[in-house]
């Protein structure tokens, strides 16, 4: 919609890495995209997902002044991924958001032109092929990353733990302690049935190195809670204008071409 546009033009404009770079590493592969769902091709071939996440893992939630961070443990395969689209296993580094100032848009995907109030990204590194997530970003079959749509509804009990940890990282660089959080709970009911294509990060570097597995069933979260997703400011304390973190989703891009498939018909 009108508004939505003009907050990404404003952000555009604000906030420097929401500036499209001039330059995109390939480029015929970015991220994220619009789904066309009768445009999509069911794959049979196509595999539930396995998650096996390790509350334990789970270290610290920040303020990286794009989103907040919630970050894993991945110097073990405790916290992986795999089967679904995936020839290899894929280790949880770190889970965050994208929202916008108002509920009526927020997600990066969208599924036939639709928008979601906010998207979820478990972020995971093919911990089979190399040995830093640094080393797996660079590479076409590096990362796979799981989205989940968010709607506004009922009260999200899981995610208020969360919730509940945000005002003390408002500002930009601001860390907490955050442990034994299952980010499974954050997974719609349904995770067999997804779509998945070839695409890049949503954030510089914007590489090209992301298996994207875009789960068809959303979660539903109350208003109040992502209210406070957009009580968290881009800046740092020390920064004398304050400004709110909302509208963190990149513009889409073109599909190039490409395919999404889905696991289900
Ligand atoms: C690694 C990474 C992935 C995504 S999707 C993002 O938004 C930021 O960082
Ligand atoms: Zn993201």
């Amino acid at each position: 919609c009108c508004r939505m546009k003009e907050a990404a033009e404003h952000n555009m404009k604000m906030h420097p890495m929401w500036q499209e770079p001039l330059a995109i590493p390939g480029g015929d592969r970015q991220s994220p995209i619009d789904i066309v769902v009768r445009k999509s091709v069911y794959d049979s071939e196509l595999k539930p997902l396995v998650t096996d996440y390790d509350p334990q893992t789970c270290q610290q939630i920040w303020n990286n002044g794009y989103s907040f961070l919630v970050e894993y443990d991945d110097t073990t395969d405790k916290s992986t991924v795999k089967g679904g689209p995936l020839q290899d296993k894929y280790r949880l580094c770190q889970f965050h958001f994208h929202w916008g100032e108002s509920n009526a848009w927020g997600s990066e995907h969208t599924v036939d032109r639709k928008l979601f109030s906010a998207e979820l990204h478990l972020v995971h590194w093919n911990s089979d092929k190399y040995s830093l997530f640094e080393e797996a970003v660079m590479e076409e079959n590096g990362l796979a990353v799981i989205g989940v749509f968010l709607k506004v509804g009922k009260r999200h009990e899981g995610l208020q733990k969360l919730v509940d940890a945000l005002p003390a990282i408002r500002h930009k660089n601001s860390v907490v302690d955050f442990n034994r959080f299952d980010p499974a709970c954050l997974l719609p009911s349904n995770t067999d049935d997804y779509w998945t294509y070839h695409g890049s990060l949503t954030t510089p570097p914007l590489t090209e190195s992301v298996t994207w597995m875009v789960m068809k069933q959303h979660i539903e979260v109350s208003h109040d809670q992502l209210a406070v997703f957009r009580s968290l400011l881009f800046t740092s304390a020390d920064e004398e204008v304050q400004k709110g973190m909302v509208n963190n989703f990149r513009v889409q891009q073109s599909p190039c071409g490409r395919t999404v498939r889905s696991s289900f018909s």
